[in-house]
């Protein structure tokens, strides 16, 4: 209630119909209860006679004695009556329009103050210094010049009513002008006339506008169009022109879209779900994704907490994702899964890993990578998958091939999936030819069947990594060499090669740009009902015969599979399940195809190296 009487109250006062109501009812307010502070005669009186007689006026509306105790008390307080005292005071001054005399009375106090420093003090001088020093003072004196020199926000001029029906992608931008510079250069163009933007200072007015940006053309300064002046002339123009500047311009979107969203995209190479993150600040600003989601980092400013959007995503608002360096560290922490999985299948005996690299079926060998991972279930820090900066990339007709490594557990079907590829095109696909440092055999040919080469030399590649595996069976040396793969690419054709998955990191690099494929058996069901005729080569004996599967082959084939994607899931970019052949080989065949005609992504490292 008494803040509704102290709002009408100043309606009133505002309210010439009101004021002179009130006026009217003076006569009838009794000598004690008159305000404290008496009137002077002349202008101040209207206003103080009116507040005395407010509370009276205000009688009927009030309907309990504390109410009006209270507004009797406001009317009366002496605050008040000063306020109304200025108030009148500055109207009779708006009257006379005071012009400053001078615009930095500030400095002119400061410069005062110091050459009396040094005089003899007076006791006059002494009582000017110490008020000249007073903070209150000093204040006034900066707020008297930022007045003098009009550094306020004035009043926006109305919105030009001339802009035409077809120019909507005009942009009317209104700056208030203080002392400060625009902060932004322009250009005029030889070829088109027009002047654009050309810089924009990091920090400055038009910087901190957020309203104009590089490229933008600018069409008029106040109403003026500038098509016809000079760079020089319309900053004389800017420069000139007082309080507001009405700038019309045509807003470069390119330049525009690329200020305001950054285009860097991460492939995310883990699973994630802000629901089950306790350590994200808010769950409902998380984004979710999946291992592979390509994700647009929006910001990096927080080193714990990115901002990032899901590519393609048309909403705008980005969501928060753990940071690389953030997630890194707590993975490190992580108790470690994967290895535990791996230990436990390697104390069967044998690891379910391709044992071969696939040479000749007849002659199974002991296989070994050049990277031969000496702990192979552990991650050291730069292995820790968290995001990989990736760019879109579509190969130019003519270029190169991505090199297609397929990954899969021993009898999944990759030698199947290999043939059927090579049959339905041989001139398109081919696989690498194998080194070996046994004697050539009648019906061979060197660099057919094998390159033919003397173990003193085989040892000497081994020695130089010059081979991506390498395996020794019956005293004699077979290998996959780097120089077989890079033979076939410069061919022209795409090269299909199955490797043990460790090796994977070493063939991830710009000359071959590999498209890793993990090909993964379905479930135990279905390997029991598809492999009912087909034949498994043993790598448990040393004869290398084909024996049917047994149902020990099929459950270590699936479990191989899950390790396979666990450890090495997110370097995988086509996962294929070899259920029915046929469909698998489509499905396959159709990736390929999509990989070397469509744009797609990959690691920035693979393309600006
Ligand atoms: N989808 C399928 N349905 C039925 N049989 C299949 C299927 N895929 C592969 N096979 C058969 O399974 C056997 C093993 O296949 P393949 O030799 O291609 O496997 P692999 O992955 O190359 O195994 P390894 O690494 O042990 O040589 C072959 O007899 C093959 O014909």
């Amino acid at each position: 209630k008494p803040r509704n009487h102290w709002n009408t109250f100043w309606v009133t006062t505002n309210n010439p119909t009101a004021s002179s109501e009130a006026y009217q009812g003076t006569s009838k307010v009794p000598s004690g209860e008159m305000p404290a502070l008496t009137t002077e005669a002349g202008h101040e009186s209207g206003l103080n006679e009116l507040l005395a007689a407010l509370p009276f006026q205000l009688q009927h509306h009030v309907s309990c004695p504390e109410d009006t105790t209270f507004l009797q008390n406001v009317f009366r307080e002496n605050t008040l009556h000063l306020l109304v005292k200025i108030h009148e005071r500055l109207k009779h001054y708006e009257e006379s329009k005071p012009v400053p005399i001078v615009d930095s009375a500030a400095a002119l106090s400061l410069e005062l103050s110091t050459e009396l420093e040094g005089k003899t003090a007076s006791r006059e001088i002494k009582e000017l210094l110490i008020l000249l020093t007073e903070p209150n003072m000093k204040s006034i004196l900066v707020a008297h010049d930022t007045i003098a020199q009009r550094n306020y926000d004035p009043k926006l001029p109305p919105l030009p009513k001339d802009i035409e029906d077809d120019e909507d992608s005009v942009k009317i931008i209104r700056l208030v002008k203080n002392k400060e510079p625009l902060g932004a250069t322009i250009r005029h163009d030889e070829h088109t006339g027009a002047i654009h933007v050309a810089r924009i200072m990091r920090g400055g007015a038009a910087d901190r506008s957020g309203l104009i940006y590089v490229g933008d053309e600018l069409k008029e300064v106040n109403g003026i169009p500038v098509d016809d002046k000079k760079p020089e002339e319309i900053i004389h123009m800017l420069a000139q022109s007082q309080g507001a500047i009405t700038l019309k311009v045509v807003p470069s979107v390119r330049e525009e879209t690329a200020t305001q969203e950054p285009r860097v995209f991460v492939k995310a190479l883990f699973d994630y779900n802000p629901k089950d993150d306790k350590a994200i600040p808010c769950k409902e600003a998380g984004l979710a994704f999946k291992k592979g989601s390509i994700l647009q980092i929006m910001s990096q400013d927080d080193a714990t907490w990115w901002q990032a959007k899901l590519e393609g995503d048309a909403n705008p608002r980005a969501g928060l994702i753990p940071s690389k360096h953030f997630q890194e560290r707590r993975f490190a922490l992580r108790p470690p899964v994967a290895t535990l999985l791996i230990q436990r299948t390697s104390s069967r005996g044998s690891s379910g890993f391709r044992k071969s690299f696939r040479l000749s079926r007849r002659e199974k060998k002991t296989s070994k990578s050049m990277y031969e991972c000496k702990k192979s279930g552990m991650y050291d820090m730069a292995d820790v998958p968290t995001y990989e900066e990736v760019i879109p990339y579509r190969r130019q007709s003519g270029a190169k091939h991505r090199l297609v490594v397929l990954v899969g557990p021993t009898g999944v079907g990759l030698n199947e999936l290999k043939r059927k590829l090579l049959i339905s095109d041989p001139q398109h696909f081919s696989v690498t030819i194998p080194h070996t440092s046994r004697a050539r055999r009648n019906q061979e040919s060197d660099g057919v069947e094998y390159h033919f080469i003397p173990k003193h030399l085989f040892e000497m590649d081994i020695q130089n990594n010059k081979f991506i595996e390498y395996g020794e069976y019956k005293g004699n040396y077979y290998g996959t060499s780097l120089d077989s793969v890079r033979s076939v690419l410069s061919k022209n054709k795409v090269c299909l090669l199955d490797v043990q998955p460790h090796t994977i990191k070493h063939l991830r690099t710009a000359e071959f740009k590999p498209f890793i494929v993990l090909v993964k058996p379905p479930t135990l069901e279905r390997l029991r009902e598809t492999r009912k005729n087909a034949k498994i080569i043993s790598g448990k004996d040393d004869k290398g015969s084909a024996k049917p599967f047994t149902e020990e082959d099929f459950q270590e084939m699936v479990s191989t599979a899950k390790m396979m994607e666990a450890q090495y899931g997110h370097l995988f970019e086509k996962v294929v399940i070899n259920d029915d052949l046929s469909a698998a080989f489509t499905e396959l065949q159709s990736a390929l195809k999509k990989v070397e005609t469509e744009t797609h992504w990959l690691p920035v490292s693979w393309i600006h190296s």
